[in-house]
Parts: structure tokens; C-alpha cells; sequence
């Protein structure tokens, strides 16, 4: 041993540094989600573990504006997501990137999904009439006590990736370098944990800050017919053309009363979701998997789950609550303290639809008076359409909008 501390000694001559990055952080550095394709990366692609949700104040007074705005995002999202060596820095000026990810920013799975705001449309007349049908400013649901200061904007952007490093730097990049368009409102970040499953044991769902295995009756994302009905606007939607491709985003930031739920009862909690907490099973298939669906027509008097319980009242699962599948995309936060001592954790709630009364609004409103209320205050969040995807070369984010805005108020924007 002696003498392999001095073969180290050796090789270090001259340095009094240790390297303390934690090495598996950094395995994935090198994965690459594409940008590119016919919708925009980052709604079905898979949840890595770190997200943040941000909401802008859009400074674009003519189409024209609109149109170098979307540009300059697209060439932002192109450059982060495939990562590469920052600009060469001039010690007079300030330098081109933050740094924080060193000289050569990794590609870290990142994925950049811009949503529109519905004060994007209403407030420009050039615009309005190109909103999409169902997109209006989150209203307030009974148990919402929504802060303005973290609700609604003109746009959202949601940075997604392996590490927190680089949704910061993300976020950091665009901020920075489209200052003069759009002013930050808001930013929630979140995360959800790494599993790690035996090799060959069936994948399982990160928990949520409540104990509770998060996401197993998601519909399956990598199904494409199954998002073509339930997440992507298509001919079945009555929306303008522009829209098709796109899809709608509804984000909720909901506070947990955390130290409540530590003191309620095992059974009830497992009441209140209608699941078992440590497996997930639906609580009609004891002893069974998250990934079992539970029979609610075989339990017409809820005995083994309750009809208030949170899955039962998301899915009831009868042929007409098949029009309201969601796919959702949340993120667990954990923000400090509140004021009054309490810890300010909670889910930054996400979830895709192609449309939007269908899905998030009709979930919601069957979920509205559920006994899960007694722990969760939903306190902002917002309503955003992403809209289609872009390809590589010369396309740009947004295209098919700007194109579709009329001739007489492009021309009326050249001219003044
Ligand atoms: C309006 C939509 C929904 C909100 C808001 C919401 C908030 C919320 N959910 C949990 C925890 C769980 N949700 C679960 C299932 C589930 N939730 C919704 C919708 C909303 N949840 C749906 C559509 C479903 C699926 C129902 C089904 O098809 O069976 C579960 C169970 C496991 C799972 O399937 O994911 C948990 C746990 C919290 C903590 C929360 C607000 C803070
Ligand atoms: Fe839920």
C-alpha cells in the first residue's frame, strides 16, 4: 500500500487537488436527444431526471419580431442540445457562456420545448386569430389558491435533463442571450428520482415527495398511434391547420402539505390514492404490480377502492373517460421553506394533450373535492400550446404560425 500511495504521489507532483465529481452523473453526458422532427422534443421523449419549467414576458410587437424571435430560440435549442465548445472568450468583453458546464457544454439529453401563452395572442391583433381553440389563461379551480407572480406568461420553455447543471445552464444561456424578447416571470425546477432495476425486472415508476410511485397508468409514450390520439393535434381536432403536430400543456405548481401527510395513517393514504404504497398494485389486486389494472366494474360499491379514491375519480375507466387519457410528465420540487415554517415541496405537475377541455380540464374537474385535497394547494403554473416541431436546416421553430399570419398584417408590419 505504501508503496501505491507513492506511485500516486508521484503522478500528482505538483498538485494538491482531488477530484470530487460525482462520477455517475457524468456516464450519460454524452446522449443526445434530437431537436429535430415533426413534433417538438421533450413532451413524449423520456423523462430524464432534472426539469424546469419557465414562463417569459414576450416583447415581439409585429410578425416580423415574432418571426426573429422564434429564429433566435431555434438557434439556441440546436446549439444546447447538441452541445459543442462555447465561443472563444475575450477578457475584455463579458464572456459568451456562462461556463458553468466548462469549455465544451455535453449534449446531457437536454431537451428545450417551447409552449405558447394565451396573453401571446389576446394581446396582439395580428396574432389572435391564429389562437389555438382551447388555449385561455388557466382558470382557478375550487381548492387553487394560484399566486400571479408564478402563473400564466406570454410563453413557456421547459428544460429537461440528466443533470440540474444543465437545465440551469440552459436556462441560463437563454436568458442571456435573448434579453431585449423575452423577461423571465417565472421558474420552477424539479426532478425526479434515478430508478435502478435488476437487470431484466420490469421497469418502475420514480415516486412523487408523497411516498407514491408516480406515472404507472401513464398511456405508453413510445406507442405513436397512442399519441397520435391522445398528445399530438391532428385532423381529428378542430384547430387551425398551423396547430397540427402541436400539443397543449397544462402545468400546475401544487404544494404538498408534507408534514400532514408524515402523520396520516398508511391505510389511509393508500385510500386516498387507491394504490399500495411501497408496490403501487391498485389496491383491488393485492399483492400485485403497478402495472395491473384495477377492475372498478367489479367493485361497483368502491369496498376495495373507494369511488373518491385519486385513480378512480383521474380514470374511472368506463368507455367515456377513454376520451380523457392525459400524458403526464411531472417533476417533484423542493423549494425550502415557507414563511410559516413549512416545508415547500410539492409537484411541478405536466401533463400533454391534443386537446385540452378533454383532457386536463375534464380530469381536473372530476378530481375537484377529492380527500388527496387536504394535502395539495395547487399555487400556479399555466396553460401553453407547444407548437410543432421543426427540421434540421433552415427550418425554424414556429414556422407554420408565423406563415399563417395574414399578408395584410405582414405587410402592414414592413411597412410601419
Ligand atoms: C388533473 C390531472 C391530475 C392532477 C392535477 C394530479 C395531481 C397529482 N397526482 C398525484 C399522484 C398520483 N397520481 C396518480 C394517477 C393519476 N393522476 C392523474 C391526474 C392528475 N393527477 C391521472 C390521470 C392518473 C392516472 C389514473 C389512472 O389511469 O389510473 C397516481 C397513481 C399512479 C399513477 O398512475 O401514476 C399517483 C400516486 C399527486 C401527488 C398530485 C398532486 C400533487
Ligand atoms: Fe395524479
Amino acid at each position: 500500500r505504501a508503496g501505491r500511495a507513492g506511485a500516486d504521489a508521484d503522478a500528482s507532483a505538483g498538485q494538491s487537488h482531488v477530484a470530487d465529481a460525482p462520477v455517475a452523473d457524468r456516464a450519460h453526458a454524452t446522449d443526445m436527444v434530437s431537436p429535430f422532427g415533426a413534433h417538438q422534443a421533450g413532451i413524449t421523449t423520456p423523462r430524464p431526471a432534472n426539469g424546469a419549467l419557465a414562463a417569459f414576458h414576450v416583447i415581439a410587437e409585429t410578425p416580423a419580431d415574432l418571426e426573429r424571435l422564434f429564429r433566435r430560440l431555434t438557434e439556441r435549442i440546436v446549439f444546447l442540445t447538441h452541445g459543442g465548445p462555447v465561443a472563444e472568450e475575450d477578457p475584455k468583453l463579458p464572456p459568451p457562456d456562462s461556463g458553468i458546464l466548462g469549455p465544451e457544454v455535453p449534449p446531457d439529453a437536454l431537451t428545450i420545448t417551447v409552449g405558447l401563452g394565451a396573453s401571446l395572442f389576446e394581446n396582439r391583433p395580428w396574432l389572435a386569430p391564429l389562437r389555438p381553440r382551447a388555449l385561455s389563461q388557466m382558470a382557478r379551480f375550487p381548492n387553487d389558491a394560484l399566486d400571479a407572480e408564478i402563473t400564466h406568461g406570454d410563453l413557456s420553455i421547459q428544460f429537461c435533463a440528466h443533470t440540474q447543471e444543465t437545465v440551469v445552464h440552459a436556462l441560463r444561456d437563454v436568458v442571456k442571450t435573448i434579453p431585449d424578447q423575452l423577461v423571465l416571470k417565472w421558474v420552477q425546477m424539479g426532478s425526479v428520482p434515478v430508478i435502478v432495476t435488476p437487470k431484466g425486472a420490469p421497469p418502475e415508476s420514480a415516486r412523487n415527495l408523497l411516498g407514491f410511485r408516480d406515472g404507472s397508468a401513464n398511456p405508453d409514450s413510445a406507442d405513436q398511434g397512442l399519441m397520435e390520439k391522445v398528445v399530438w393535434v391532428g385532423p381529428a381536432n378542430d384547430e387551425p391547420d398551423w396547430a397540427a403536430g402541436g400539443s397543449y400543456q397544462a402545468a400546475r405548481i401544487i404544494r404538498n402539505t408534507v408534514e400532514r401527510w408524515d402523520r396520516t395513517p398508511l391505510g389511509e393514504q393508500e385510500r386516498i390514492f387507491g394504490r399500495t404504497k411501497m408496490t403501487g398494485a391498485p389496491l383491488d389486486r393485492p399483492g400485485g404490480t403497478e402495472a395491473m389494472v384495477p377492475d372498478f366494474a367489479a367493485d361497483p360499491d368502491g369496498a376495495l377502492t373507494a369511488h373518491d379514491s385519486h385513480i378512480r375519480l383521474a380514470n374511472p375507466r368506463t368507455a367515456e373517460s377513454q376520451a380523457n387519457l392525459i400524458l403526464r410528465r411531472p417533476f417533484n420540487y423542493v423549494n425550502g421553506v415557507l414563511r410559516n415554517g413549512q416545508l415547500d415541496q410539492g409537484l411541478l405537475f405536466i401533463c400533454w394533450q391534443a386537446d385540452l377541455e378533454k383532457g386536463f380540464v375534464a380530469v381536473q374537474r372530476r378530481l375537484d373535492g377529492e380527500p388527496l385535497e387536504e394535502y395539495i394547494k395547487p399555487v400556479g403554473g399555466g396553460y401553453f400550446f407547444a407548437p410543432p416541431g421543426f427540421q434540421d436546416g433552415g427550418d425554424y421553430l414556429g414556422r407554420p404560425l408565423i406563415e399563417a399570419i395574414s399578408p395584410a398584417s405582414q405587410d402592414s408590419s414592413q411597412s410601419g
